[in-house]
C-alpha cells in the first residue's frame, strides 16, 4: 500500500502476507506508522491496495463492506452527543433500513452483550470513558458483522479499566464467535486476547513475526503472571526489536 504525497511516495504496507481464520482474535502490534490502522482501512475497504490481492469472507473488501462483513470500533467511542446510547447504538440500523421494532431488540441485545443493560436511555456524557468504549463494541455489533475490526479502542483508558474491557472482550469474543482484528500498543494486552500475534516493523510496514498462542482459550487475568505468558511476550518483544534492525 503506497500513498501519493507532494513529499514523494509513502509505502506504508510492503509484502504483507496474512491469512485470518474465522473466528480468530488477531492482534496487530508495532511502533507507531508501521501501517497498522493502514491494514485495518484496507480489509475494510476503506483505503485500496496499490498491490497484491486482499479477500474478506471471499469477496473484495468493497463488497464485503457492502455485505456489512464488520464492524468498525475506534480508538475514540466517537458517540454523538445528541443522541442517548441506545440512539447511538442503533444508528447504523437506522442507516441501513431495520425496521424499529428490530432495531429495539437488536439494541436491547447488544448492550446486554457489553454489559450496559438499563444504559440506553443515557448520554454519552453520562457515562465513564470505559462504558463509552463499550457502547461504540456495542454500535459496532448491532448488525451482527461476522468480523470486528477494532483500531486501538483501549488506547485512551487508564490500567484498571482496560483490563476489565479486555477480559469482558475476551468474553465477548467467546460467547459471539466473531473475528476479530485489533490494533494495540501494548505488549501484556496482545498476549493476554489473542490467539495470534502479528508484529510488524516500521516504514514500510512489515511483518515481522506471526504467533500462534499457545494460551488456552479461557484466561483469567493472573494467566499474565504465567510462564508461558511471560514467554509469548518476550517474543513479541524480540520481533519487535528485529523490525528496528531490519
Ligand atoms: N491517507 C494517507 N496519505 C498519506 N500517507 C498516509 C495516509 N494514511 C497513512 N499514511 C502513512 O502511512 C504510514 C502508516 O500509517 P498508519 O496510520 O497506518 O500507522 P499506524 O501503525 O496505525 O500508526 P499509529 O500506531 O501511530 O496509529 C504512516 O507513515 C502514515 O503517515
Amino acid at each position: 500500500m503506497t500513498f501519493q504525497t507532494n513529499d514523494g511516495p509513502v509505502h506504508a504496507l510492503r509484502n504483507v502476507d496474512l491469512e485470518i481464520e474465522k473466528g480468530e482474535f488477531v492482534s496487530f502490534i508495532g511502533p507507531s506508522g508501521c501501517g497498522k490502522t493502514t491494514f485495518l482501512r484496507c480489509i475494510a475497504g476503506l483505503e485500496t491496495p496499490t498491490g497484491g490481492t486482499l479477500t474478506v469472507n471471499g469477496m473484495s473488501p468493497d463488497a464485503a463492506r457492502q455485505a456489512r462483513a464488520y464492524g468498525y470500533v475506534f480508538q475514540a467511542a466517537g458517540l454523538y452527543p445528541w443522541r442517548t446510547i441506545a440512539g447511538n447504538v442503533q444508528l447504523p440500523l437506522e442507516i441501513m433500513g431495520f425496521p424499529k421494532a428490530e432495531r429495539q431488540e437488536r439494541v436491547e441485545r447488544v448492550l446486554s452483550l457489553v454489559d450496559l443493560e438499563g444504559f440506553g436511555g443515557k448520554y454519552p456524557w453520562q457515562l465513564s470513558g470505559g462504558m463509552q468504549q463499550r457502547a461504540s463494541i456495542a454500535r459496532a455489533l448491532a448488525f451482527d458483522a461476522d468480523i470486528l475490526l477494532m483500531d486501538e479502542p483501549f488506547g485512551a483508558l487508564d490500567e484498571i479499566v482496560r483490563d476489565r474491557l479486555n477480559e469482558e472482550l475476551l468474553g465477548l469474543w467467546g460467547r459471539t464467535g466473531k473475528t476479530i482484528a485489533f490494533v494495540t500498543h501494548s505488549i501484556p494486552e496482545a498476549v493476554f486476547l489473542s490467539t495470534k500475534i502479528v508484529v510488524m516493523s516500521p516504514r514500510p510496514g512489515r511483518i515481522t513475526d506471526v504467533i500462534e498462542s499457545s494460551l488456552p482459550k479461557e484466561r483469567p487475568l493472573d494467566i499474565r503472571d504465567s510462564a508461558e505468558f511471560i514467554e509469548i511476550a518476550h517474543r513479541v518483544r524480540e520481533g519487535l526489536r528485529a523490525g528496528h534492525e531490519i
